[in-house]
């Protein structure tokens, strides 16, 4: 959410906002609306104040004996409290008309974002490694998981239905190894481990933007008032809702592991092979609350970035990072970039990490502020970015590291967490 005296004083710029991101929210519309509250909360509030003045005035009368004066105020007042009885309501109804519009307004994209329709228009800005390629023929993630028996999708589809998996073996200890290798790292880099819940209450889905625009997305607990959060994101947001922190306790550093739900509506016959795009995955989150400062904000977001970079690089799975477009960058970041791993069986690089920078976009949802060095109160600015998401990581890890003979070379970053173990396979 943007300030609103912000959207008053720029509704060229938010108008602007709207247009790149795909954001068909009508910018006059939400000012009409405005208007007629700043009207309106303008006469309930001076029908208020006459109020207060004309019980003196009957006050006064009384004291005097003037029965005519007092009469005649008091039906002053009657008129007055029927007035304020037929607009409160209506102020009060447009004034959540106007906040359910504002939860719609697009953050500002940084100028350095590269102007796009769609992902088609995000640009490449940084590779690391070479593509890989085989002198034997190369099998894909799902071939390789059947081969040595590391997943069952048919069984899971029984139990789940589509897009959902059992990872076996190897597999599923694969999976715990890099999660751990993950939370390992990002702790000794001064990250507080967290493992959140994977249930919240809607306020955590406004706070970090998933309601009320992408509640299709989200999974919900029938009659219970909770949701599946698709990121830890959703949970550590809600967590400081309405909390009012201390300058010399920011930046908080999180690495939050949940498992994530996602509906994922909409992608309907894409990606359905093997484990790329499922229902449920774990995913190890790096999140920041720093001061709202531009500069520490930008300083953050490089500093997520390659956080996730020298996981991927330890895992040595060759990835490129993107500049995400405007049309493709979601309402709230400011900032965004992906990390695409080099998937060879597709020929293609492919999304597993995404970096993001929202300034008080999420913070101003969920009420998050700090006391700054001059006592003022201020919201934070929020990031986050992915360190492990899987199963989605396995794909290119287990194509990436497919010896000739068919075994699985598993990374020595990743050997300690698998009781030394070299291979699967
Ligand atoms: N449906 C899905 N199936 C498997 N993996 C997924 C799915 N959705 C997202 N992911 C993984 O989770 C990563 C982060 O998801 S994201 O929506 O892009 N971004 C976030 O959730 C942010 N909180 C940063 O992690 C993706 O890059 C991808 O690796």
């Amino acid at each position: 959410m943007l300030d609103l005296a912000f959207i008053r004083s720029n509704p060229d710029i938010v108008k602007e906002a709207a247009r790149v991101k795909n954001n068909s929210l009508d910018i006059d519309a939400l000012l009409a609306l405005d208007q007629q509250v700043i009207t309106l909360q303008k006469e309930v509030e001076e029908a208020r104040a006459r109020q207060n003045q004309l019980s003196k005035q009957i006050q006064q009368a009384a004291k005097e004996k003037n029965t005519e004066l007092r009469t005649s105020l008091i039906a002053d007042g009657k008129q007055l409290a029927e007035t304020i009885k037929e607009k409160e309501p209506l102020l009060n109804r447009l004034v959540d008309e106007r906040y359910n519009l504002l939860l719609l307004v697009p953050n500002i994209p940084d100028p350095s974002v590269p102007v796009g329709k769609d992902e088609s228009e995000n640009v490449p800005f940084k590779y690391w490694g070479e593509p890989t390629t085989f002198d034997f023929p190369a099998l894909d993630h799902y071939d390789l998981m059947q081969k040595w028996n590391l997943v069952d999708i048919e069984r899971a589809v029984k139990v789940a239905g589509s897009r959902s998996y059992v990872l076996k073996g190897d597999a599923a200890r694969l999976e715990l190894a890099l999660i751990n290798f993950a939370m390992d790292k990002m702790a000794k880099k001064g990250f507080t481990p967290l493992i959140v819940p994977s249930m919240a209450r809607d306020f955590a889905f406004i706070g970090n933007g998933q309601f009320p625009k992408g509640r299709d997305q989200v999974y919900e607990v029938k009659d219970q008032e909770l949701f599946l959060v698709g990121t830890a994101e959703v949970s550590i947001t809600g967590m400081y809702k309405d909390e009012i922190l201390k300058y010399e306790e920011l930046p908080l550093k999180f690495v939050g592991y949940s498992p994530c739900f996602r509906q994922e509506a909409g992608t309907y016959g894409k990606d359905t092979r093997g484990v790329f795009r499922i229902h449920q995955f774990n995913k190890v989150e790096q999140y920041i609350m720093c001061q709202a400062d531009h500069q520490e904000s930008l300083y953050w977001f490089e500093q997520l970035l390659s956080n996730a970079e020298e996981l991927i690089q330890a895992l040595e799975l060759p990835y490129r990072v993107i500049n995400v477009c405007t049309g493709d960058m979601g309402d709230g970041k400011v900032g965004m970039y992906d990390i695409e791993c080099w998937i060879p069986s597709e020929g293609r690089y492919r999304e597993t990490h995404s970096c993001s920078y929202l300034h008080d976009w999420q913070a101003r949802r969920a009420n998050i502020r700090y006391r700054d060095e001059d006592g003022k109160v201020k919201f934070v600015h929020t990031l986050n970015n992915t360190a492990i998401a899987s199963p989605r990581i396995l794909i290119p890890l287990l194509e990436t590291h497919q010896q000739a003979d068919g075994r699985i070379r598993i990374p020595e970053a990743l050997r300690p967490y698998l009781g030394g173990q070299e291979y699967i396979g």
